[in-house]
């Protein structure tokens, strides 16, 4: 595999107080590493070398791929007085995004998402946690650094976000994230990076390939209300359509309890089947209809 980026030998002292020691790191082109250990351990601080945003004390970061774009997802994102598609575009012509590019992008990123354009002080945690990661995205980066993606997100946010990261990484993005949820790890990282004490204990691939049985269910016949408390249940990842027929993801483990509930409500289910990870128009951040409105 292509290598994108390294790290040699990188020292990072603030003050007196060294962070971070000796670290020599990497990573490939479509790979995905989870940097995990415990609070305090450095993984933050490295997420910050890693992405270009802080520089080392000593050693070097090494692009491979030069320049290389490079996406950063704070842990915390705060609820600004613009509508999703606004601030995108905002933050689109402060890149230095071509307008109609940046439209086509935002457009297909809302596709993907799944997010309603409204203002982002109304959004919930798990909706301004997807603007932060669209504003990541926005120029189709090479790789994406997430610190802690999960961290504060219930449940069913939480198996949405992964659907998403893994759709972001099987069009080719490398991932690196700071985690401590069991399920990401296993859902999404081919590699973990364990820091302790800002060393490096660990470094290696994961055993299994990152898996996450999926099922894609088209029903109809559904009540609006009753497919907004479809979203609930735990095994709920994300919506294809929610036009007639309607059409949802969901976690394999979770598909007997969601076909009850929508044989239940009156709906009648007219397809089952297993989502593997191919590519609809929907999610093709290529394309996509232009955004009504929207100044970008
Ligand atoms: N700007 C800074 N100035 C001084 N010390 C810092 C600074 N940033 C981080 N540190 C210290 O570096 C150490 C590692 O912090 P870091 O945030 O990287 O850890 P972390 O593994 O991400 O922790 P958590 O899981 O709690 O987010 C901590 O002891 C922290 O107090």
């Amino acid at each position: 595999m292509q290598e994108l980026l390294g790290l040699n030998g990188v020292h990072k002292r603030f003050g007196k107080s060294v962070v971070l020691h000796n670290i020599d790191w990497s990573i490939a082109r479509g790979e995905c590493v989870a940097i995990t250990g415990s609070n305090g351990a450095g993984k933050s601080t490295l997420l910050h070398m890693i992405a270009g945003l802080a520089y080392p004390s000593e050693g070097s970061r090494i692009e491979a791929v030069s320049p290389l774009r490079v996406g950063y997802v704070p842990e915390r994102f705060p609820a600004l007085r613009f509508r999703p598609t606004e601030y995108l575009g905002y933050m689109a012509r402060i890149q230095g995004m071509d307008k109609q590019e940046a439209r086509k992008r935002i457009q297909a990123m809302l596709n993907l998402f799944q997010l309603q354009d409204i203002m982002m002080t109304l959004c919930s945690k798990g909706m301004l946690q997807k603007v932060n990661i669209m504003q990541a995205l926005l120029r189709q980066p090479e790789l994406l650094v997430l610190d802690e993606p999960l961290s504060g997100l219930d449940e069913s946010s939480q198996m949405e976000m992964i659907g998403i990261l893994r759709e972001v990484k099987r069009q080719g993005t490398a991932i690196t994230m700071s985690v401590h949820e069991p399920l990401l790890i296993t859902s999404l990282a081919d590699r973990e990076t364990r820091l302790r004490l800002g060393r490096i204990q660990r470094d290696g691939m994961l055993e299994n390939e990152p898996v996450l049985a999926r099922m894609k269910l088209e029903f109809i016949g559904v009540h609006p209300d009753t497919m907004t408390e479809l979203e609930n249940n735990r095994g709920f990842l994300y919506w294809i359509s929610r036009g007639t027929p309607a059409s949802m993801v969901v976690e394999r483990q979770a598909t007997d309890d969601i076909v009850l509930y929508i044989l239940q409500s009156g709906g009648s289910l007219i397809r089952l089947e297993p989502k593997d990870g191919e590519m609809t128009s929907a999610v093709d951040f290529s394309t996509g209809p232009e955004i009504a409105g929207g100044e970008t």
